[in-house]
């Protein structure tokens, strides 16, 4: 039975592509409906009349060109890309007379560059309409979809944006893709996490200081936001700002301005704002940590990032975008993942989001003995027993670890110096911790 979508730019692909010729087009933006001659009994994928074929005659080249003839009964105009695998010289006549009707003939090994190529190359209403146009982060949901045209309609606005969602789901990238299609890229982006901030220098970090304003300041710094300037301040865990800084935070907002520690002297800044949190702001202000009033200046516009359970179509080709990546950093011998593997990534909750399935697809990469990465080597087996071994000897760790860190938070009255020290850890470490085990402070106390 043939899948598809009957509207929009579309390849038709007769034949079966790879894993990484299909999802490579569908990462390229092409909806990719497959004509598989071995399955589809006749029927013809419902594709509109802006589709382009691409007939695979490396394998089963008889019922291709069967499926090929038939497709263009239905859409006579329909331009078609032929892959040979052989240089069509070889070819016999027959072929060669059909070839000659592609709007462009690809031989040798296949190469998924060489066939987006071709397929930009193809003139018509090759344009993609606003649905169409190719998200923006790697997915291919409803959900990522949508977020993608948020992104790309808040992009040229020049107001603040909050950013929510969990950890790992991809806050900075969505906040650094802002940046990149607005008309300030090419100016600085500056990625803040104020959680990782040493509270007492967190004004310092961001506004700067003159010579002299404390003990320590043995010279003027710039901060973040006047070297940002003309550009994109991006302040993650925005929860965590002391309520002082919160105060000057809101001057930029309100008036476009900062004073370095120690002068009066205002100095205009132009930066865009952009703010991420992955605790609840709403619940902040109500208990008093955080100002009302910034709250709602970095709240005009809202960019939710979903959790990776919620967006699960996308996983497989998550997956084999940060294995393709890898892959081609380091030449592993993994090129995919084993139907097991895809199941059990499907079926995992990735409390971790888009992070953690990085790190377990590129360990993964870096351990798998064969091309095809078994969920054992993603550590997700949770049938067979040498993995589940692991995997339980893995989840206690996890829990010891976590556990650890709870009680020294409470044990050090949430101070993380204080946790940092008592753990022989830098606070970076613990604020880590707090966040791979998504323990939010406010709902610990
Ligand atoms: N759609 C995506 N496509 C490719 N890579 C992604 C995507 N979303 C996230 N990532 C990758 O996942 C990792 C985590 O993303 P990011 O740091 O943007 O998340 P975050 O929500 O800001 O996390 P945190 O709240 O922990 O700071 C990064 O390495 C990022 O490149």
């Amino acid at each position: 039975m043939l899948r598809g979508e009957s509207t929009g730019r579309c390849v038709v692909w007769i034949g079966r592509p790879s894993v990484e010729e299909h999802f490579g087009l569908i990462r390229a933006g092409w909806r990719t409906l497959v004509a598989d001659p071995a399955r589809c009994d006749g029927d013809l994928p419902e594709c509109g009349d802006s589709a382009i074929a691409v007939a695979d005659l490396r394998a089963n080249q008889q019922d291709a060109l069967r499926i090929l003839s038939s497709l263009r009964q239905v859409h006579p105009g329909i331009p078609w890309i032929g892959l040979t695998g052989t240089p069509p010289a070889m070819a016999h006549a027959t072929l060669r007379q059909v070839l000659a009707g592609a709007f462009e003939v690809i031989d040798g090994p296949s190469s998924l560059g060489a066939l987006r190529q071709a397929l930009a190359r193809i003139p018509g209403d090759a344009e993609l309409t606003h649905d169409d146009e190719p998200s923006l982060l790697t997915g291919s949901s409803a959900a990522i979809r949508a977020l993608s045209q948020n992104i790309r309609k808040f992009a040229p606005v020049e107001l603040p944006l909050l950013i929510t969602g969990e950890t790992g789901t991809g806050k900075e990238m969505a906040a650094r893709t802002l940046h990149e299609l607005s008309h300030r890229r090419g100016k600085p982006f500056a990625a803040i996490n104020c959680g990782a901030l040493p509270a007492n220098l967190v004004q310092s970090e961001l506004f700067g200081h003159e010579r002299g304003a404390f003990t320590g300041a043995t010279a003027r710094r710039i901060g973040h936001f006047e070297s940002a300037d003309g550009g994109t301040v991006f302040l993650d865990e925005i929860g965590d700002l002391p309520l002082d800084a919160q105060t000057n935070l809101l001057r930029v907002l309100q008036e476009g301005t900062i004073e370095r520690i120690g002068s009066c002297q205002s100095i205009k800044v132009d930066v865009r704002v952009l703010a991420a949190t992955h605790v609840d702001l709403e619940k902040a202000v109500a208990q008093g940590r955080f100002r009302e009033d910034l709250f709602y200046r970095l709240n005009v516009l809202r960019l939710r990032m979903p959790p990776l359970r919620e967006r699960t179509g996308d996983i497989e080709l998550l997956a084999q975008h940060f294995l393709d990546a890898f892959r081609e950093s380091y030449g592993t011998r993994a090129r995919t993942f084993s139907a097991a593997a895809r199941r059990a990534m499907n079926a995992f909750p990735w409390p971790g989001n888009v992070r953690e399935l990085m790190n377990r697809v590129q360990r993964a990469a870096v351990i798998a003995d064969d091309a095809l990465i078994s969920p054992s080597d993603l550590e997700l087996d949770v049938d067979a027993s040498p993995a589940m071994e692991r995997n339980s000897l893995g989840s206690a760790r996890t829990s010891a670890e976590r556990e650890a860190i709870v009680d020294c938070l409470r044990a050090s009255s949430f101070n993380i110096s204080e946790c940092a020290r008592r753990l022989r850890v830098s606070r970076v470490t613990v604020y880590r911790l707090c966040k791979k085990h998504q323990l939010a402070l406010d709902q610990l106390r």
